[in-house]
């Protein structure tokens, strides 16, 4: 999935790109009608700018994929019904019917390029301004889809919460809370594999949606990324801030609906602030809540 602004705006703008093209696309098609030179142009489909920009475009994850497919499927129709009208006004056998055709075929391609072009500007709005990552709306959406994608495996919720943040704003100020946040969500973005998420789920609490193959792999995840926030301190201008945080981790189980997993996760993480903090802290099936530590 393309999760970040810059990735998705850089996509929106290729879209762009694609739909200016055809544009372009169209005049060139009248002109070589005009100057009659259709005889001796090359298919256009083979050196369409517009192919060439659709082979660079990225697709991470299945609803892109899709989008790009149906674009890819509508851009070939689209040339072959260009293709066909040259062939028939070369023939001096044109109809109707073939500028029909061209007409249909470019309204296919240009509500391809939108929809996933409304796909993309859905998903930016659902970033957090703030740390760029998807917010709680987003993980409320595709939380059912996330867990129809696990491929066999289990999926975990991490819901993590950064101690003692009240004292670096009031100690630091705002903005420098605010940097926090930032940094504490890219450094969440570079600790997770591909196949995870990391979400703002609200203040400075944040939620990993993790896929693993046991409770083990799920803990030794939430235990690395706790000491890896811990270890390495955030540089903000000449500050060098220590931060801590405290886990919940829980596996979602068949059915269950994000409330219940997330009050699970909620439970384990209260219980780390209440026995510490700067710790992971698990809920197995029986809900018993054990501290993670290797
Ligand atoms: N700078 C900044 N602060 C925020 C934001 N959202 C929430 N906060 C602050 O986060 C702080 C959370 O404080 P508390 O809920 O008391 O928790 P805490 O100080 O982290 O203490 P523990 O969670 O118990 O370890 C509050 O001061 C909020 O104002 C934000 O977007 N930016």
């Amino acid at each position: 999935m393309l999760r970040d602004t810059d990735q998705i705006d850089a996509t929106l703008a290729n879209l762009n790109k694609i739909v200016d093209g055809h544009y372009e696309w169209l005049v060139t098609l009248f002109a070589s009608v005009v100057d009659n030179s259709i005889e001796h142009s090359p298919d256009a489909y083979d050196c369409c700018v517009v192919k060439e920009l659709l082979q660079a475009l990225n697709a991470v994850g299945p609803e892109d994929a899709q989008c790009l497919q149906v674009i890819h499927t509508a851009h070939s129709q689209l040339h072959e019904s260009g293709r066909n009208l040259l062939a028939s006004i070369r023939e001096n056998e044109a109809t109707a019917a073939n500028f029909n055709d061209l007409k249909n075929s470019l309204q296919i391609f240009s509500t391809a390029v939108q929809a996933w072009k409304s796909l993309l500007l859905n998903r930016r709005n659902a970033l957090d301004p703030l740390t760029d990552l998807p917010g709680r709306r987003l993980l409320d959406e595709i939380y059912a889809q996330q867990l129809a994608m696990a491929d066999g495996q289990h999926t975990y919720i991490l819901l993590m919460d950064i101690d003692r943040f009240k004292k670096i704003n009031d100690s630091w100020g705002h903005l420098v809370g605010d940097e926090v946040l930032r940094a504490l969500a890219q450094r969440l973005r570079d600790e997770i594999r591909n196949s995870d998420t990391a979400y703002r789920y609200g203040g400075e609490e944040f939620i990993v949606l993790l896929r693993a193959p046991t409770d083990k792999g799920a803990c030794q995840t939430a235990l690395r990324l706790c000491a890896a926030i811990a270890q390495q301190p955030i540089q903000y201008q000449h500050l060098q801030l220590f931060i801590t945080v405290t886990l919940g981790v829980t596996r979602v189980r068949f059915g269950e609906t994000l409330e219940q997993v997330e009050a699970r996760a909620d439970a384990a993480m209260y219980r780390g602030k209440q026995t510490g903090r700067n710790r992971c802290m698990f809920m197995d099936e029986t809900g018993e809540i054990r501290q993670v530590t290797d």
